[in-house]
């Protein structure tokens, strides 16, 4: 039967081979691993694998330079080899994406052996998500992070939270079922807006007790549940710092993985230049300023390493071009400039 299958699987991709472009033809291929649990056991034996451990990517360092290794299946076997384990564990790893080849990409940890003897049979080490996504090449932290979050999902999905029964994934691990309710879990995204607010002139960045000492960034603020995009852009910046908004566009959004799986959507906001007095709400920030185009472009300079004075005190900068608040900073540089031209 599954022989059947896969030869109309294959006429079939052939077809849409035929018609389709390599973007389109991957996110079909991709779709069908999700909803087909024995074509995706079989994609398994030939794709290729992220690894974790306890929610730490594998990492190896040549030079200065980071890498994310993709291990082949043998290669996984062999390290289960190591400890005596059977390739059974392979089935515990997440589908992330496929090549334009179609070859598979997954994602495993290894949480339950022994961290040090897999980074020193493959040279390399397990590194904290927070620092590997600022090191690793810009075209790998995205994976790593969505990666690292559907790992996180299945961690603290293992129950149903109706009958508290065990939830089972598919192959791919795009999805729980708890056979007692018949109830499907689909991993979450919490939406999160973040927002440069400006008066026209000046800029609004916040820091919270939590960030690095100096750090500014946007405000920002998770969705409330029914509110829309707008609203809760609206709401956050009254609630943050007293200041209401009288136009909003969008900007881009991006997939941020702490402190699990935020989608953070992005805007710019205006509020009045006579109304931009700051009332902080100091349960939430510790700072909150107006920035001026020189300050921010000096800011823009700055890691943390030089941001520290004599004194022991920080100038201000801002986050790394990985977070999206960097990237509103620009475009904020960039509107401003081309005002002055
Ligand atoms: N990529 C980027 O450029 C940036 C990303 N961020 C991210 O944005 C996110 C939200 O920012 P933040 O300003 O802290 O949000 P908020 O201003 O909404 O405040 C956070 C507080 O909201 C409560 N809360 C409400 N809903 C949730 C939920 N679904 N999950 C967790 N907490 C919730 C929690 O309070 P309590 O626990 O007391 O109930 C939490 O401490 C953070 O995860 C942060 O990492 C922020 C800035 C830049
Ligand atoms: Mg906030």
């Amino acid at each position: 039967m599954a022989a059947i299958y896969q030869a109309v699987y294959r006429r079939a991709s052939s077809l849409i081979c035929r018609l389709h472009s390599t973007y389109v033809r991957k996110m079909r291929y991709l779709n069908v691993l999700k909803e087909d649990d024995s074509l995706c056991r079989q994609a398994q034996t030939s794709g290729t694998f992220y690894l974790f451990h306890n929610l730490s990517p594998f990492l190896q360092k040549v030079g200065e330079k980071y890498f994310v290794p993709q291990l082949s299946a043998a290669e996984i076997k062999r390290i289960l080899e190591k400890f005596k384990e059977t390739e059974q564990w392979i089935e515990k790893s997440v589908l992330i994406g496929c090549s334009d080849e179609h070859i598979p990409h997954f994602a495993l940890d290894l949480g339950a052996l022994e961290k040090s003897v897999i980074e020193s049979q493959l040279k390399g080490s397990f590194t904290n998500l927070q620092k590997a996504l600022f090191v690793v090449d810009g075209k790998d932290s995205p994976l790593l992070a969505s990666a690292q979050s559907l790992l996180q999902w299945h961690n603290s999905h293992q129950y149903c939270s109706k009958t508290g029964q065990p939830t089972q994934r598919n192959t791919a691990g795009s999805k729980r079922v708890c056979h007692a309710s018949g109830i499907t879990y689909y991993p979450q995204m919490s939406p999160v807006i973040i927002t440069l607010v400006s008066d026209g002139s000046r800029c609004l960045l916040a820091r919270q007790p939590s960030f690095p000492q100096g750090m500014y960034s946007a405000l920002s603020g998770f969705c409330d549940m029914g509110e829309n995009v707008e609203e809760a852009v609206h709401r956050e910046v009254a609630e943050e710092v007293g200041l209401e908004v009288e136009s909003l566009w969008y900007s881009a959004s991006q997939h941020w993985p702490f402190p699990s799986s935020c989608l953070m959507i992005a805007c710019h906001a205006l509020v009045r230049a006579q109304q931009a007095e700051i009332s902080m709400n100091k349960l939430e920030l510790e700072e909150a300023h107006w920035f001026g185009l020189e300050e921010i472009m000096e800011g823009l300079k700055r890691q943390p390493r030089s941001a520290k004075q004599n004194d022991g005190s920080f100038l201000p900068w801002f986050p790394p071009k990985q977070a999206i608040a960097h990237q509103l900073i620009c475009e904020w540089v960039k509107q401003q400039t081309s005002q002055l031209a």
